[in-house]
């Protein structure tokens, strides 16, 4: 194209990006425009029979994980929805490494850049083998894509923010993946022209995102995630979810799985904090009788547990090397064999989620994480931001925990939280996000009940409640364990000496096992089931054996003999705990 042809669209897309007031604006101008050169450039090019041009696509995700995603469809520039959006983990991979363009002729995988340094065009470099992997090429395909131009966003500062695809359909060159050498540069400019707009311009207004009881607050800060994760969870690849400890990636790891084609299938969870390294592997794949000492009986992994749902694996970076490598052919091979097995591999139907808290490019960097597992799981990658940042939905959650709080407990009446309550709430720092708000909430319910006692009316958490529970809340933190325990030793002793004074029956050093059944009680609470309690505190043979619910049983009976001698007030979890028969739903 002429730089004289060149101008005409340069200044329409300037004059549009200064007048943007949103992401989505400037995305849009930035779309049209490069269709618009693209496909004049593919009619004027003889060697191109009917080219047609079909689709462009921001992706945006500086920091590498997704922020937004936009694309529009030619040339009726309607907004892309759900799976029209096409990825390539590895394409993403290599434009942000080399920060320059890539195209790609879809039916033959051919492949060609500009070398990162200058102009020369390459066809295949030997780094670009196996940048677009069958997966991808027969996606492609099947929406009959058969030519695809890459675009990085380059930062002011350097970095990569994000890429542009283009997609096209030229059924006449399909050998060609040059097809886009006549308006390569130009593509190169109108991009990085738009790019600073796209990285600061705010997004159109939050999209109105429905709650329910997965989700059930959704602020402005994690409207536009949400709906990503909803893009995302229509296209069955891996979704790697990052944040905080307790700010919400298990459950939104279930809500992508429910808004997902495996909906009603079966979702598992695999929590690596509390599988030991050398039983990671078992978990995940299972084994055969025999496969190693106390192996009595096959028995069947997450994944298997798992097929034609989704499994959940979280805190990742616990992940040994040698079951990092595992996890890597699964997800590559999607075949699996349990321990012991000689038979043939298993299929792995499964669809993976992945949550961690930690920075897996800095694990990676430290030779804690395989760089090429990083890469695989890295495919949809989003961050849930931490409660600090989405303090707009702080006094909404307080809420919807009380009324839970409230509805488990068989509340009569209403609960609600007094204004200055919300108030101190909103300026706590919440190190815990969710979990630590859940358990302040909880705690301070317990005291305002308590206050309430006999008295009718609306149960009221007062600020002077949830101040005292958040003083609990630090005071347990400042304190070593061993201190609290001696402590409690401490108060023992003491209550042993009033008895032997006279004041009831003795208390014996046999009565101090109890703590066990309250150790095993509180992680119950903690973790929800007294599987992963006992897994959590290394009881792996007795949940093996599944004879767990036995053992609980007993040490929950010595606990219940213990608070009958003793008396005494007992706390409201605690009391449900020791009434329950079951496990807890
Ligand atoms: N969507 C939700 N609905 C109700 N409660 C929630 C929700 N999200 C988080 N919470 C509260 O926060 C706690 C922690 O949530 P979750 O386990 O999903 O966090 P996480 O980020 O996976 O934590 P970790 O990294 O420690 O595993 C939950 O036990 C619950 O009390």
């Amino acid at each position: 194209m002429s730089d004289d042809a060149a101008a005409a669209p340069l200044a329409t897309l300037v004059t549009r990006l200064r007048a943007a007031t949103s992401f989505e604006d400037a995305a849009t101008a930035a779309l049209e425009s490069m269709l618009d050169c693209a496909s004049a450039a593919l009619a004027e090019n003889p060697a191109v029979k009917s080219p047609r041009l079909l689709r462009a696509t921001v992706h945006f995700r500086p920091d590498d994980g997704y922020q937004r995603l936009f694309g529009i469809e030619h040339p009726t520039s309607a907004a892309l929805e759900g799976t029209g959006y096409v990825t390539s983990a590895n394409v993403w991979r290599w434009v942000n490494q080399h920060r320059c363009a890539v195209s790609i002729g879809v039916q033959l995988g051919v492949l060609s850049t500009c070398s990162p340094a200058g102009s020369a065009l390459h066809r295949e470099p030997p780094e670009m083998q196996g940048l677009i992997g069958s997966e991808t090429r027969s996606y492609m395909l099947g929406r009959d894509v058969t030519h695809v131009h890459v675009v990085p966003l380059c930062a002011p500062g350097g970095g990569v923010s994000g890429m542009i695809t283009l997609e096209a359909r030229c059924k006449g060159a399909m050998d060609r993946a040059a097809i886009w050498d006549d308006c390569r540069d130009l593509l190169d400019l109108l991009a990085s022209i738009a790019a600073p707009h796209l990285g600061t311009l705010p997004p159109r207004a939050a999209p109105k995102v429905t709650t329910d009881e997965l989700l059930p607050v959704i602020g402005r800060a994690t409207a536009g995630l949400i709906e990503l994760v909803r893009v995302f969870a229509a296209q069955d690849e891996t979704v790697l979810i990052s944040g905080a400890t307790g700010a919400g990636k298990s459950r939104l790891a279930r809500w992508c799985h429910e808004q997902s084609s495996r909906k009603g299938k079966s979702f598992e969870t695999l929590d690596l904090l509390s599988v030991p390294e050398d039983l990671q592997m078992a978990e995940l794949f299972g084994w055969k009788r025999g496969a190693f000492t106390g192996a009595m009986k096959d028995s069947p992994g997450t994944i298997a547990r798992a097929a034609n749902g989704t499994l959940f694996i979280d805190e990742i970076d616990k992940l040994s090397l040698k079951a990092q490598a595992g996890l890597l052919r699964v997800l590559e091979e999607r075949r699996y064999r349990p321990l012991g097995d000689e038979g043939g591999a298993r299929r792995a139907d499964v669809r993976f989620i992945i949550g961690t808290n930690a920075d897996l490019r800095a694990c990676v960097r430290a030779g804690k994480f395989r760089e090429d597992l990083y890469y695989r799981i890295n495919v949809l990658p989003v961050r849930l931001p931490a409660l600090s940042e989405r303090l707009d939905e702080l006094p909404l959650w307080a809420e919807y925990m009380l009324a839970r709080r409230h509805g488990e407990s068989g509340g009569h009446g209403a609960a609600r939280i007094e204004r200055d309550g919300l108030e101190l709430l909103s300026k706590t720092p919440w190190p815990g996000n969710l979990r630590q708000l859940d358990n302040i909430v909880r705690r301070a319910y317990a005291l305002a009940l308590s206050d309430r006692r006999g008295a009718g009316g609306d149960l009221v958490l007062a600020r002077h409640h949830l101040e005292r529970a958040l003083d609990y809340d630090a005071a347990a933190e400042d304190v070593a364990l061993i201190d609290q325990l001696w402590r409690a030793a401490k108060a023992f002793v003491g209550e042993a000496e009033r008895r032997e004074g006279g004041e009831g029956p003795p208390l014996t050093l046999e009565m101090s096992e109890a703590i066990r059944g309250l150790v095993l009680a509180a992680a119950v609470a903690r973790r929800g089931g007294r599987e992963a309690a006992f897994s959590l505190l290394g009881q792996h043979a007795l949940l093996k054996s599944r004879n767990h619910h036995r053992a609980y049983k007993r040490e929950i009976e010595r606990v219940r003999e213990f608070v009958d001698l003793v008396g005494g007030k007992v706390d409201e979890d605690l009391a449900a705990l020791l009434d329950m028969q079951e496990e807890p739903a």
